[in-house]
C-alpha cells in the first residue's frame, strides 16, 4: 500500500520541482529581455502567487494521503492482532475509554516498527515479545503487550504484568547489577525480570500458591521465566543450591497446562510424554521429579521418573498407569531403552530440558542425549532449556546444535578458570557459590583419614551435634574404606556410590536426609544437583578430577541463600590443581 501511494506523490514532487525550476528560468529570461521594470514586477508577484498557490495544494494533498494511509494501517494492524490473540485484544477494548482509542493506536504503530526493526534478524517463530524493559532505552513502557511465540503449535503469548512496568527502570537495573545478572539474547527482546512472583502473570498453576514457601524467585527464575514463558530457548548458568530446578519447571508446567493433551496421547502401550527432563544422575533425577511433579499434580498434570538401577517393570508399570505422563524425568540410559522398546514416545514432546548437562557430556552421554532429542519434534518445534552451574566448551556445542537461538542468563560475575595449563577442560564461566567457605589444608596422605576424624568431631561439638557433613571421595572403594574407618570410630555414617544397588543407595540418601545419619561419605555420583538443605559442611578427601566437580562438590552446601563451609585436604599429588 505505501508504495503504491508513494509513486504518485514522488512523481508530484518531481513535476513540482520542474515547474519551480521552469518558472526560476523564466523569470531570469524575463529580467534580461524586458526592459518594462513595473511590468517585471507584476510578473514576478504573479508567478510567486502561482508557486505559492501549488505549494499549499500540494501539502494538503500529501496530508490528506497520509491520513488515509494512517488510517488503513491501523485497521489492517487491528485486525491482525484480533486473528492472533482474539479474547485479549477483546478484553482490552472492553477495559479501555474510546478517547484513549487514538493514543493507543499511535502507540501501538510505534511499538510495531520497534519490533519490526527488532526481529527483522530472526525466524519468525522466535520473535521476541515486545516489551521495553531493562537495558532499553525506553524501559518504563507502561502498556505490557504480547508478541506470539509459535511452538509444536502452541502459541506463547507471555505479558509482561502491569506490576512490573509500574517498577521504576532504577530498581530493575539495581536488581540486575546486584545479583550479577547478565542475559545475552540474540534477538534482543530485553525481558525484565520479575523480581517478585506477583509480577509473573497469573495463571491457574499460580492461582494454587505454589510458592507460598518462598518469598522471592531466586535471580535464575527471575531472569529467566520471562524468556522460558515467552516460549523461547533458555540456557541458565547460576551456581549451585541457586533454584535452577524450579526455573525450568514453572514454564514446563505452565506451558502443558495451557494446552490440550494430543489424543492419541491417552490409552495404547505407547506412552506420549509432553515433557521430557533429562537428569545425569539417578538421584537428581528422583530429586527433580519430586519436585515437578507437585507443582505439575496442581494442576492435574502426571510426571514419572525413569532411571537405571530399579526395575523396568515397575517403572513400565507407573508408564502405563499413567496413559502417557505429561512429564518424563529420566536419567539418559533408561530413556533410552524404553525408547527403543517403544514404550515410550517423544513426539509429542514441546518443552525438553537437559539438566546438569556438563555432567551427562562428562559421563559419556552424548549419544544417547542426541538419540533422546532426535526423538523429540525437530528443535524449531520444541522448546530446549539447558541448565547448569558450569559452561564448558562442550555444552556450548550441544547448545549450538540442539536449540534456537537460545537466550543465554547468567548468574554471577563468571570468571575464567582452567588447569595450570591454561586449558584443561577448556572451561569457562566457571564460579564457586560465594556463600561457602573455602578452606584447604595441605596435608600428608598419609594423614588424611586421622584429619578427617578430627574434623568430624570438631564440627559435630556441642550444638553441631546433628550437622549434616558429606564428605567426598574420589574412588569407591576409597569410599568404603573411608566409611569403615569412620564407623569404626563410632560416627554415624552411610555411603553412597556406584558400587552400591540402587536400593541401598537411596536408603543411605534417605537415612542421611532424616538425620538418621549425620555423615554421608559420596563418590562425585553424589555430587551433582543433590539438594540436602541441612548440608552444613562439606569435606574433600581427596580432590575430584575437574575443578567443576569441586564446584558442584562443594555446591551441596550453602544452598538457597545459606551459608556453608567446605574443607578439602590437600596433597601434593593434588598439585596439578592448585592454579584453578
Ligand atoms: N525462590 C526460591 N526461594 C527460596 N528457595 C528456593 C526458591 N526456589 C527454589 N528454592 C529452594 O532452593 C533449593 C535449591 O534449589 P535447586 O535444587 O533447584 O538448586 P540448583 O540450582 O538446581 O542446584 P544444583 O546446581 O546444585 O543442582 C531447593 O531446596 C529449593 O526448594
Amino acid at each position: 500500500m505505501s508504495v503504491g501511494t508513494k509513486h504518485p506523490r514522488s512523481e508530484g514532487e518531481d513535476q513540482d520541482v520542474r515547474l519551480a525550476k521552469k518558472a526560476k528560468t523564466d523569470e531570469n529570461a524575463q529580467t534580461t529581455t524586458d526592459s518594462d521594470p513595473s511590468a517585471v514586477k507584476i510578473e514576478k508577484k504573479k508567478k510567486k502567487k502561482e508557486k505559492r498557490d501549488k505549494k499549499e495544494k500540494k501539502e494538503k494533498r500529501d496530508k490528506k494521503e497520509k491520513k488515509e494511509k494512517k488510517a488503513r494501517e491501523d485497521q489492517s494492524e487491528e485486525d491482525i492482532g484480533e486473528q492472533q490473540s482474539g479474547d485479549s485484544v477483546e478484553a482490552d477494548s472492553e477495559d479501555r475509554p474510546a478517547k484513549k482509542d487514538k493514543k493507543k493506536k499511535k502507540d501501538k504503530k510505534d511499538k510495531k516498527d520497534k519490533r519490526d526493526e527488532e526481529t527483522s534478524n530472526v525466524p519468525e517463530e522466535l520473535a521476541p515479545t515486545p516489551t521495553e524493559q531493562n537495558g532499553g532505552s525506553n524501559g518504563t513502557d507502561a502498556t505490557p503487550n504480547k508478541s506470539p511465540v509459535q511452538r509444536n503449535g502452541a502459541t506463547y503469548t507471555y505479558q509482561q504484568t502491569e506490576a512490573l512496568h509500574a517498577v521504576p527502570e532504577t530498581e530493575i537495573q539495581e536488581y540486575l547489577k546486584k545479583h550479577e545478572i547478565s542475559i545475552s539474547d540474540p534477538s534482543d527482546a530485553k525481558l525484565r525480570p520479575v523480581i517478585q512472583f506477583s509480577h509473573l502473570p497469573s495463571s491457574t498453576l499460580l492461582s494454587k500458591n505454589p510458592f507460598a514457601s518462598f518469598t522471592a524467585p531466586t535471580p535464575i527464575q527471575a531472569a529467566s521465566w520471562p524468556f522460558a514463558l515467552s516460549g523461547r530457548d533458555v540456557i541458565g548458568i547460576a551456581e549451585t543450591g541457586s533454584g535452577k530446578t524450579m526455573a525450568f519447571s514453572l514454564p514446563c508446567v505452565e506451558a502443558l497446562a495451557s494446552r490440550p493433551r494430543p489424543k492419541h496421547s491417552k490409552g495404547g502401550k505407547t506412552a506420549c510424554a509432553r515433557a521430557v527432563v533429562v537428569s545425569p544422575t539417578r538421584e537428581l533425577a528422583m530429586q527433580t521429579h519430586a519436585a515437578m511433579s507437585s507443582l505439575a499434580s496442581l494442576v492435574g498434570l502426571s510426571a514419572v521418573c525413569l532411571y537405571g538401577g530399579a526395575s523396568k517393570d515397575e517403572q513400565r508399570a507407573l508408564l502405563r498407569k499413567n496413559s502417557g505422563a505429561d512429564i518424563i524425568v529420566a536419567t539418559p540410559g533408561r530413556l533410552k531403552d524404553f525408547l527403543s522398546e517403544g514404550c515410550v514416545s517423544l513426539s509429542d514432546v514441546m518443552f525438553a530440558v537437559l539438566d546438569e548437562a556438563d555432567r551427562m557430556l562428562d559421563k559419556g552421554f552424548e549419544e544417547d542425549i542426541k538419540l533422546i532429542l532426535g526423538s523429540c519434534p525437530p528443535r524449531e518445534k520444541r522448546q530446549t532449556l539447558m541448565f547448569t552451574a558450569t559452561w564448558p566448551m562442550s555444552v556450548r556445542g550441544l547448545a549450538e546444535g540442539f536449540m534456537v537461538d537460545p537466550v543465554k542468563v547468567t548468574i554471577g560475575n563468571r570468571t575464567r578458570a582452567g588447569d595450570e595449563n591454561g586449558g584443561g577442560s577448556g572451561s569457562t564461566e566457571l564460579q564457586a557459590n560465594t556463600r561457602i567457605e573455602q578452606k584447604v589444608e595441605v596435608v600428608d596422605p598419609n594423614a588424611k583419614e586421622q584429619r578427617l576424624l578430627e574434623l568430624l568431631r570438631e564440627a559435630q561439638k556441642g550444638s553441631g551435634k546433628n550437622d549434616r557433613i558429606l564428605v567426598f571421595c574420589l574412588y569407591k572403594k576409597e569410599a568404603v574404606r573411608v566409611e569403615q574407618f569412620l564407623e569404626r570410630k563410632g560416627i554415624r555414617v552411610a555411603s553412597i556410590h556406584g558400587d552400591l544397588r540402587q536400593d541401598q543407595r537411596t536408603r543411605s540418601l534417605e537415612a542421611f536426609k532424616s538425620g538418621k545419619t549425620t555423615v554421608l561419605v559420596a563418590t562425585d555420583v553424589a555430587a551433582r544437583g543433590l539438594d540436602i538443605p541441612e548440608v552444613k559442611l562439606v569435606i574433600n578427601v581427596t580432590f575430584p578430577l575437574t575443578i567443576e566437580d569441586y564446584v558442584h562438590r562443594i555446591g551441596r552446601t550453602g544452598r538457597a541463600g545459606r551459608s556453608g563451609k567446605a574443607i578439602t585436604l590437600f596433597t601434593q599429588h593434588d598439585k596439578a590443581h592448585s592454579g584453578s
